[in-house]
């Protein structure tokens, strides 16, 4: 049979894949025009040298591979301590110039190295805006769109979460629901956009009255709810009444318009008759309906 002779100089400078390779010194033995393209220096002035001299020339004219350190020595120090202590490695690498690559290192049987890269960069551009899509979408599902607090859905999914961890770590956990009083007259004397306004200023309101792990969000209408982890029924009705002055002496200011409102809240704590969430609910409904039966412009901690 005859000997087949295999081009592998024509084929590494055709192909995709960056190729090089050191012996047992880290000493660039061969290196494809690929790789010199990775590494953002020219084939010649590569081969014959280490690694760490040609990752410093690279850092020092801020080509090829991107080097997130000031401290360049213990950087190199570090992949030197890396590639002796296994024999194969895979791992993402980006550019200084945007591009991403998925190199595997191999480590021979003569102690040599071979470093091998694909350019995925069209592939990575691609999981970052799928990530980036993923978080304005999710934002878009969790969000109350005129008043930027969590939506329905959201808070529901909150105090899912909170009533488990409250019910497994027996700590507290309140909810307020509130109301905005005769709203159907805001609507009727100034029209509906001024009600969007009073809608979304009541919120910014209730969100300026909370600890950065309660949440605040609109149920819908002019109805809203608030989660109070790590809160009895007692501290919850004081906030609630802090809330309740808060927007009672908030005017809410258009073209020539001054709007006062006030606000109907109902308190429920987390007790052993609660099942689940709608339980909760309910209280704090019953004694929303309350507030609103004793005159409005109340808290009712059922
Ligand atoms: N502007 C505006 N109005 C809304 C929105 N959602 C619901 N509404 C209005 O809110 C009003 C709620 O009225 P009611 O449920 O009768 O309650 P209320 O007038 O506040 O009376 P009480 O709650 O009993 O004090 C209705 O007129 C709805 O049309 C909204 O997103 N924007």
């Amino acid at each position: 049979m005859a000997e087949i002779q295999i081009p592998f100089e024509e084929i590494m400078d055709e192909t995709a894949v960056a190729v090089g390779m050191m012996d047992k010194y880290f000493v660039y033995q061969y290196c494809n025009n690929k790789m010199a393209e990775l590494l953002g220096l020219p084939v010649k002035s590569i081969l014959g040298r280490k690694q760490s001299e040609v990752i410093s020339e690279m850092y020092a004219k801020s080509v090829g591979v991107k080097i997130d350190s000031d401290d360049l020595k213990a950087w190199l120090e570090n992949v030197e301590r890396m590639q002796s202590s296994t024999t194969e490695r895979q791992f993402i690498t980006d550019t200084v110039d945007g591009r991403f690559f998925k190199m595997q290192r191999m480590t021979l049987s003569d102690g040599g190295h071979v470093v091998l890269g694909m350019d995925i960069t069209e592939l990575e551009v691609a999981k970052q805006q799928l990530t980036q899509l993923n978080e304005v979408l999710h934002e878009q599902a969790t969000t109350d769109e005129l008043t930027g607090l969590s939506n329905r859905r959201a808070l529901f999914d909150k105090v899912t979460i909170e009533f488990n961890r409250a019910k497994r770590l027996l700590t507290p956990l309140s909810l307020l629901i509130l109301d905005i009083d005769f709203f159907k007259k805001v609507n009727d004397n100034y029209g509906h956009p001024v009600g969007d306004r009073v809608i979304s200023q009541v919120a910014d309101v209730l969100q300026k009255e909370v600890r950065e792990y309660d949440l605040v969000g609109r149920l819908g209408g002019e109805e809203y709810a608030v989660v109070l982890p790590n809160t009895d029924a007692k501290q919850a009705g004081v906030v609630a009444e802090r809330m309740r002055l808060s927007i009672e002496n908030t005017t809410i200011e258009g073209e020539q318009i001054h709007i006062k409102v006030t606000c109907s809240f109902g308190v429920a704590e987390i007790c052993a008759s609660h099942n689940d969430v709608d339980d909760v609910f309910l209280s704090a409904d019953k004694a929303l309906y309350k507030a609103k039966q004793n005159g409005r412009n109340k808290v009712v901690v059922a």
